[in-house]
């Protein structure tokens, strides 16, 4: 395939970005990405990145497109269910699907960002290059603006997709020129990690399972690791964390409100000392691409659409913006003003309707998890998806096993809840005819 012309940037080489480079280089594109960070596999981890994500069948699709699948697989811990840890009593186990055999797999950033590093490196014309920080974007005249180890310099950049996350400057930057609305909503809730140490050498909890301590308005998570640590989050209120400034403030909270976890954080007060709190945050932006003379600039991932961590779909849903791309390239015959036009047309539904289950996730984890009703509701709908043959799918297995698109599951699930209520009103109906018929008998047979 000829190589194509025009001087392609990559702005980020986070998932989304390495992901992107891959599929445009396998194309026969030549592109360059920028990463403000220096080379991880060089320098390490770093402290206050968050340590693991769950990937679902949208993130396991997009990596079997570049030939990743089964390498992640190999170093992921399925999760099959939710494991919940209620104050006060014992915990309980909630399959995600019908069948329980279905699982969402725990596995690490960094590794997951430096397999598509390497997969990205390995690609004939792609070029990354680290400590390159991106300031802005001049879309006019086709120029990017950089911030490197020899200062500040400016680029030629015909194409720009930034995938340079949540808090993305080249979002900035198109929107500080106006004609970008710029919508960020954070949460009053932050987010901060601890560590569940292995316990004798062994995982100190179930590792099939995401744990959940539900605590109405506030949460604590925890997802297992290869090393047999579990990773823990705390979703609080930010000032409840504020309100713990002391070593033994911080025991007595753990101990009164997540006490079977705190046995297991011997380190939990230097961790909740150091470790940063994150904000929380849903990007609502439009529009994502924004046309120059001859040069183009698009949003992708957490720069066009971050959303809530909560359906742990985040990830997810940025590698659907990078094969979608790819897939609109290919289709528009390499016209990049067609193809990011359609792409922000198609994707955008997609992104506001997991945007507003990821918040919804929030809600049902926190709270509605530890209900008895919610319990058997959901025992109920899995008994009616075993029964249905396909009809009825809950929204859990639409989101994260299937990769039907986004924007099409609330529709869906509100048809079928119609249908199971005109079901179940039919079904009532049905028993109180027969009801009466019944008493009218007896009653007939009293009277003979
Ligand atoms: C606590 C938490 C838990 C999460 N759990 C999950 C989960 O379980 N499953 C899931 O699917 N998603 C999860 N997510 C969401 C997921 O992390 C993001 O959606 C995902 O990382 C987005 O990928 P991205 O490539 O768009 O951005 P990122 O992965 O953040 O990559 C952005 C890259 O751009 C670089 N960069 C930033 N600014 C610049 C600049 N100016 N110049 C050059 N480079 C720059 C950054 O260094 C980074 O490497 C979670 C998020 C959080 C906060
Ligand atoms: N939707 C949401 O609510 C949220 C989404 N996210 C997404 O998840 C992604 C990963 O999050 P996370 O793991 O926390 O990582 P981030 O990329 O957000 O960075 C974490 C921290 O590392 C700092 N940092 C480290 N090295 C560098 C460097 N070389 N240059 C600049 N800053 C550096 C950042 O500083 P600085 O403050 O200067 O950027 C930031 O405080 C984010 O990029 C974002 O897209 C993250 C948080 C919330
Ligand atoms: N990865 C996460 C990170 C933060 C908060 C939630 C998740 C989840 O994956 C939740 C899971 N999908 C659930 O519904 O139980």
């Amino acid at each position: 395939m000829a190589r194509d012309e025009r001087r392609v940037a990559i702005v980020g080489g986070g998932l989304a970005g390495c992901l992107l480079a891959t599929l445009l280089g396998r194309r026969g594109i030549e592109v360059t990405l920028y990463e403000r960070r220096p080379d991880p596999r060089i320098a390490g981890p770093e402290r206050g990145r968050s340590i693991n994500l769950a990937v679902s069948a949208r993130g396991l699709a997009a990596l079997d497109a570049v030939g990743l699948r089964d390498q992640a697989l190999k170093r992921a811990l399925p999760m099959h269910g939710r494991m919940v840890h209620p104050l006060g009593a014992g915990q309980n186990f909630q399959p995600y699907s019908a069948d329980g055999e279905r699982a969402i797999n725990s596995i690490s950033r960094a590794e997951l960002n430096q397999a598509l590093l390497d997969a990205a490196e390995a690609t004939p014309g792609v070029t990354v290059r680290f400590t390159q920080r991106v300031t802005g974007v001049d879309v006019a005249a086709g120029l990017l603006l950089l911030e490197g180890p020899e200062g500040a310099v400016t680029e030629r950049a015909d194409v720009v997709l930034a995938g340079d996350g949540a808090y993305s400057a080249v979002r900035r930057s198109l929107a500080s020129g106006g004609g970008l609305d710029d919508r960020q909503d954070f949460l009053e809730h932050g987010y901060k990690e601890l560590t569940i140490p292995p316990r004798d050498g062994d995982f100190a909890l179930d590792p099939d399972a995401l744990h959940i301590w539900p605590r109405g308005t506030a949460m604590m998570i925890a997802l297992p690791n290869l090393d047999r640590s579990f990773t823990c989050t705390l979703f609080w209120p930010k000032t409840d964390f504020e309100a713990l400034g002391t070593a033994a403030k911080v025991r007595a909270h753990f101990e009164r409100h997540y006490p079977d976890a705190a046995r297991l954080m011997p380190a939990l007060a230097d961790d909740f000392a150091h470790n940063p709190v994150g904000s929380l945050v849903t990007v609502r932006c439009w529009p994502w691409v924004r046309y120059g003379e001859g040069a183009v600039a698009a949003l992708l991932g957490d720069a066009a659409h971050a959303i809530v961590p909560f359906f742990g779909q985040g990830a997810n849903c940025a590698f659907e913006d990078c094969v979608e791309i790819d897939r609109l390239l290919g289709k528009t015959g390499g016209d990049w003003s067609r193809a990011l036009s359609l792409y922000q047309e198609r994707r955008k539904p997609n992104t506001d309707a997991i945007a507003e289950m990821a918040l919804d996730n929030f809600v049902e984890m926190r709270d509605r998890v530890s209900s008895p009703v919610y319990r058997l509701t959901r025992a109920a709908q899995h008994a009616l998806e075993r029964r249905s043959a396909g009809r009825y799918v809950s929204r859990y297995e639409l989101v994260s096993f299937t990769t039907v698109p986004y924007a099409q599951i609330p529709r869906r699930i509100r048809r079928q809840n119609q249908v199971v209520a005109a079901g179940l009103l039919g079904g009532a109906v049905l028993a109180g005819l027969a009801a009466r018929r019944l008493s009218r008998l007896a009653r007939r047979r009293g009277g003979r």
